[in-house]
């Protein structure tokens, strides 16, 4: 299953914003579509990759999906969740202008990412079919409790509880570590204080799999897994728990509120946490509009531009907004970018009782150093 995931990743969207040697090209997506281009088109069968994926579609497939986008829209969401290739062609009259390449091409590397990952999920939905994931979560290994380990390792040091990445490659770093050994790290981030483990399962941008995930969970590794992946589809709910995950990642810049009730529902049901991230004020107020949310990440790092500030974790919890998650006893993540002991005491003094690090402590030559370097001291005891 893994390696089809990891063949299908490899063959599809081709990246206008990376270039790294793990992405190969196809030309479907790009060829003939730099510029936006008005054309007149007719009901013949076209040649053009943006047409002949229209003629695929359905006229309801195309209302559906468009309609999901118009929603997104209202709600400020940017992130389309396909390439938007207009209607099916009997859905235009025979002399219909339309905007050509309007949208055939990702407007930036979180969109490109979300359309991979739309493709890549339907192939796998079709080799392993919701029924057989429902009978493989009753043998999988039962879920630990995410908030609850984050909750006892903030009283334990006093300091932010750390949820340690497992993290090979990045978009914007490229590879951060060549002698990539999973469960070795895992082990080392455990034996160094972490409270939870984050595992990148996208293989495509990450050079993560669902094996490294599944390999940690057998590996006796305690600390509970958060699966890091690109939530566009509730079946991946299902596929992360019957790999041993206990946590996953709901993106909002991603999902409509909607999805997110439905998720976070579904999660509960299935006895996953749900890490709901945010990156600015309006996701966050959306966030908070939805009942029964009990962790949420702000993520530093702008996932369509790759900025990283970390005084964003500061600007999302002040004020009214800090108050509301107070109130409801929700813990806050501070994700992306966190480097130093001040990184930390700052977001900790923002208001985080958890940090989710990756780059600064995945390169170390001994990741348990490299948790004491980022806390200033040894959380482990
Ligand atoms: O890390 C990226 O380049 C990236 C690009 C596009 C989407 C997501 C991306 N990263 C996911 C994360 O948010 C980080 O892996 C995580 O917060 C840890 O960040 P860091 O400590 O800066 O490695």
């Amino acid at each position: 299953m893994e390696s089809l995931m990891r063949a299908t990743s490899l063959n599809s969207i081709p990246s206008p914003f990376l270039n790294h040697t793990f992405r190969q090209h196809d030309s479907r997506f790009t060829s003939g579509f730099k510029s936006t281009s008005s054309t007149l088109i007719n009901n013949g069968r076209s040649s053009l990759p943006c047409l002949r994926a229209q003629q695929s579609e359905t006229t309801d497939e195309f209302k559906v999906r468009n309609s999901q986008d118009e929603v997104s829209a209202t709600q400020g969401i940017r992130i389309r969740r396909r390439p938007p290739t207009g209607p099916p062609l009997h859905y235009v009259g025979p002399f219909e202008f339309r905007l050509q390449n309007e949208g055939n091409t990702p407007r930036n590397i979180l969109e490109e990412i979300v359309w991979n990952k739309d493709t890549e999920v339907a192939q796998m939905k079709d080799k392993k079919p919701l029924y057989t994931l429902k009978k493989a979560i009753e043998l999988a290994p039962p879920p630990r409790d995410f908030i609850a380990a984050l909750k006892a390792s903030y009283l334990r040091t006093g300091m932010p509880a750390l949820i340690a990445e497992v993290k090979k490659a990045s978009p914007s770093r490229g590879v951060l570590r060549e002698d990539f050994e999973p469960v070795e790290i895992a082990k080392a981030y455990e034996k160094g204080g972490a409270a939870c483990l984050s595992v990148l399962t996208d293989a495509k941008y990450f050079q993560g799999s669902f094996e490294n995930l599944e390999a940690i969970r057998n590996a006796g590794v305690t600390c509970p897994l958060l699966c890091k992946e690109f939530i566009v589809d509730a079946w991946q709910l299902y596929y992360a728990r019957a790999k041993g995950a206990d946590a996953v990642l709901l993106i909002a810049a991603v999902l409509p509120d909607l999805d997110i009730k439905y998720m976070t529902k579904i999660c509960k049901l299935i006895g996953l946490t749900a890490l709901v991230e945010v990156h600015d004020e309006n996701e966050m107020d959306r966030i908070l509009k939805i009942d029964g949310i009990q962790l949420i990440g702000i993520n530093n790092r702008n996932l369509e531009t790759f900025e990283v500030d970390i005084s964003n974790t500061k600007k999302l919890l002040e004020g009214e907004r800090g108050e509301k998650i107070r109130q409801k006893e929700i813990v806050v993540v501070g994700e992306s970018g966190l480097f130093t002991p001040d990184d930390v005491a700052y977001v900790q003094e923002a208001g985080v009782k958890a940090i989710l690090v990756g780059e600064s402590i995945v390169k170390q030559k001994d990741p348990t150093a490299g948790i004491a370097e980022l806390f200033g001291k040894d959380i482990s005891a």
